[in-house]
């Protein structure tokens, strides 16, 4: 469904590095990395938020340069680190993306998307400013839903979230993931994180895939002494890149 070729982003200094995969219907890949990895830049690619300079982004064999960025975004939707809802009603911010498409978002299917995330129809007509961050951030997912979309793109959703909150957030993922056969990227610096979605992991280091897998495997993996560095907390993004001759400024 979602088919990356090549992926290379360049500001000043390279930040993506010939990034390929591919993510099916219904299926769900992790891209773990650290800090400054480019993780978002990745993500912001797919739909269009930020420019790349060279690959392809396919989604359904059509390239997505082609593509309107409206229709893009409806396809292809996207949950950041921080919700960022407008000071509306939350039925109002739900209904934004199909007010884009003149197409109104009655009360019910507002309270079915509501309750698809875990929310009682009483948030309906809440104040999305008076709500609780993970509150926020689950009606932020009901908006990207409200849009029907092919693929979800999830950067860090749960990185202002206690634990708890967290744990909701994840488990609500993988459950739209299964039931409703969105494709779903989900990235995230958190080791711990992405060995509990035990989906296929990709690993981002400066830029590259340095690894794609199982993530119980690439753990074991003892042949890749960076990969290692990361789960053990020792990486230095940046410098071990220059040790291995690969830093953006050393090319
Ligand atoms: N517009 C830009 N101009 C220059 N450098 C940029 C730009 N956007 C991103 N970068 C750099 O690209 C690298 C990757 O950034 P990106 O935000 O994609 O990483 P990340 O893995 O998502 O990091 P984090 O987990 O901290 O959010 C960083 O070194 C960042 O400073």
């Amino acid at each position: 469904m979602l088919q990356v070729q090549n992926l290379s982003v360049t500001r000043g200094k390279p930040i993506l590095k010939e990034v390929s995969f591919d993510v099916g219907k219904g299926e769900m890949l992790v891209v773990l990395g650290p800090s400054g990895s480019g993780k978002s830049t990745l993500l912001r690619c797919l739909n269009r938020l930020d420019p790349f300079d060279g690959g392809v982004v396919r989604l359904h064999n059509e390239d997505v340069s082609n593509s309107s960025v409206l229709a893009l975004r409806q396809r292809v939707g996207m949950v950041f680190q921080t919700p960022a809802l407008m000071p509306f009603r939350v039925c109002d911010n739900i209904a934004l993306g199909p007010s884009l498409r003149r197409e109104v978002l009655d009360d019910a299917r507002c309270e079915s998307l509501l309750h698809q995330v875990g929310l009682s129809k009483a948030y309906r007509t809440r104040q999305a400013e008076t709500l609780s961050v993970g509150e926020q951030q689950r009606v932020a997912l009901a908006q990207v839903l409200a849009n029907t979309p092919e693929v979800m793109l999830m950067d860090e959703p749960t990185s202002a979230l206690d634990p708890t909150a967290a744990l909701t957030i994840e488990n609500l993922i993988k459950r739209i993931n299964r039931d409703l056969g969105i494709a779903t990227v989900w990235v995230t610096h958190d080791v711990p994180q992405a060995m509990r979605f035990d989906a296929p992991t990709m690993v981002l280091i400066d830029g590259r895939i340095i690894a794609h897998g199982n993530i119980q495997d690439l753990m074991r993996d003892r042949q890749d002494e960076r990969l290692q560095r990361f789960f053990e907390g020792r990486l230095q993004p940046g410098v071990d890149a220059d040790l291995q001759g690969e830093h953006p400024d050393a090319r």
